[in-house]
């Protein structure tokens, strides 16, 4: 296997039926952004192109898909041209977030995104917004949503403020047996931690850090408090782990398969020992979510297992127990451990995943309307 030799740019898809808030909630991660720079694709022309611009002060990095469907699009070289202009290294971005048209098939996205030949990204998962309180009446017109729900990683169960807690309950028990095992979270007005789908950029010229006062800042200040209604960090708890041990992969992954719902995010590196002894591996999940990027370990760097894992109602010495139990034992990381590294590779993109890709769902092409690139 080769790692990737370039950085490479997560894509977000962020999908949910017509107004139930998608674009509420990527205004919100534009503002709370903490210096990771996001470029944002939508196809729902004016929407949020303007704030996309001057929120994240961010010209020349949204591109708009004018009238045109992009999940409708009949091949994938329009969106290729829109992501080479994102990802170009001039653009400087960290993430990058497709909003989805209300009326998108997002799987058809998804599957686009994981056969791009584009070698700067790496499909990032899906993101559904839910409307709590138009869920049943949205059922009935558009049955489909039952679909993009299980193909969710992340469900949002948006608008909560427009129903009772008794509801609240009610729906995220229904849109939870509709999501499987996808994380279902609440939110009102689109406020998630942005952590549950990125990480901050961390820059070595910390350019961001010593920045002067940005748009972002007087924007805080105008809102009061600091923004701290925005201070999503106490509804979540954060749990690391670190070992100097290397992890075996199938315990590894036996963990990580049967993490539990509340278990939104996991990010950080993971160690597999003699599985790989050049390679440390990326970890990235976002809901049922999950991706490992190999990365050459770096010469002299100390071999460590470092994990931050973000939920709710999640507990934390279960979780740091169950990844103590999955440390290799003194002897048993023989030439074997490069067979049980099979289980981890299933999550490296290489190439389309039939994982993440049901093609049964999959919506053939349809026409659509020029797209206009505007970058
Ligand atoms: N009460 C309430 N209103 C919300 C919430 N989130 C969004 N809205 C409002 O719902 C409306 C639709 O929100 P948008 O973010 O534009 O929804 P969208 O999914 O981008 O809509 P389309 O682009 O049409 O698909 C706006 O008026 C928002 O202000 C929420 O949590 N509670």
């Amino acid at each position: 296997m080769t790692p990737p030799r370039t950085p490479q740019i997560p894509v977000v898809v962020l999908a949910g039926f017509l107004g139930s808030g998608k674009t509420t909630l990527l205004n919100h991660l534009l503002r709370n952004r903490e210096g990771t720079r996001i470029g944002v694709i939508v196809n729902d022309f004016g929407s949020i192109e303007i704030d996309a611009m001057t929120v994240a002060g961010q010209v020349g990095s949204t591109v708009s898909l004018g009238n045109g469907c992009l999940c409708c699009a009949v091949d994938a070289s329009e969106l290729d041209i829109f992501l080479e202009t994102l990802t170009r290294p001039s653009a400087r971005l960290d993430v990058i977030v497709i909003e989805a048209s209300g009326l998108a098939e997002p799987q058809e996205l998804v599957r686009m995104l994981l056969a791009s030949e584009n070698p700067h990204i790496l499909y990032g998962g899906l993101v559904e917004v839910v409307d709590a309180a138009e869920f049943d009446a949205t059922r009935e017109r558009h049955p489909e949503l039952d679909r993009h729900l299980a193909v969710a990683d992340l469900v949002v169960l948006n608008k909560t403020d427009r129903v009772g807690e008794a509801e609240r309950e009610r729906l995220l028990r229904a849109v939870g047996a509709l999501s499987g095992p996808a994380a279902v979270i609440t939110a009102v007005h689109g406020r998630i931690d942005p952590e549950l789908l990125f990480d901050p950029a961390m820059r070595p010229d910390g350019d961001e850090r010593t920045r002067q006062l940005t748009f972002e800042d007087l924007l805080r200040e105008e809102e009061g408090d600091g923004g701290h209604g925005d201070h999503l960090h106490a509804a979540y708890e954060s749990v690391e782990f670190t070992s100097d041990v290397p992890m075996d992969p199938r315990r590894f992954i036996a963990f990580l398969d049967s993490r539990p719902e509340g278990l939104y995010r996991i990010k950080g590196f993971a160690d597999f020992g003699a599985g790989d002894r050049d390679n440390r591996y990326a970890l990235h999940a976002v809901g049922r979510f999950l991706r490992f990027v190999p990365q050459p370990w770096a010469r002299g760097e100390q071999r460590l297992t470092q994990l931050v894992m973000i939920g709710s109602g999640i507990d934390a010495e279960a979780l740091r127990a169950g990844l103590a139990a999955c440390r290799t034992e003194p002897g048993t990381d023989t030439p074997d451990a490069e067979r049980a590294m099979w289980g981890v590779l299933r999550y490296v993109q290489q190439e389309p995943d039939p994982v993440d890709v049901r093609e049964g769902d999959v919506r053939e092409g349809a026409d659509v309307e020029e797209a206009a690139a505007e970058a």
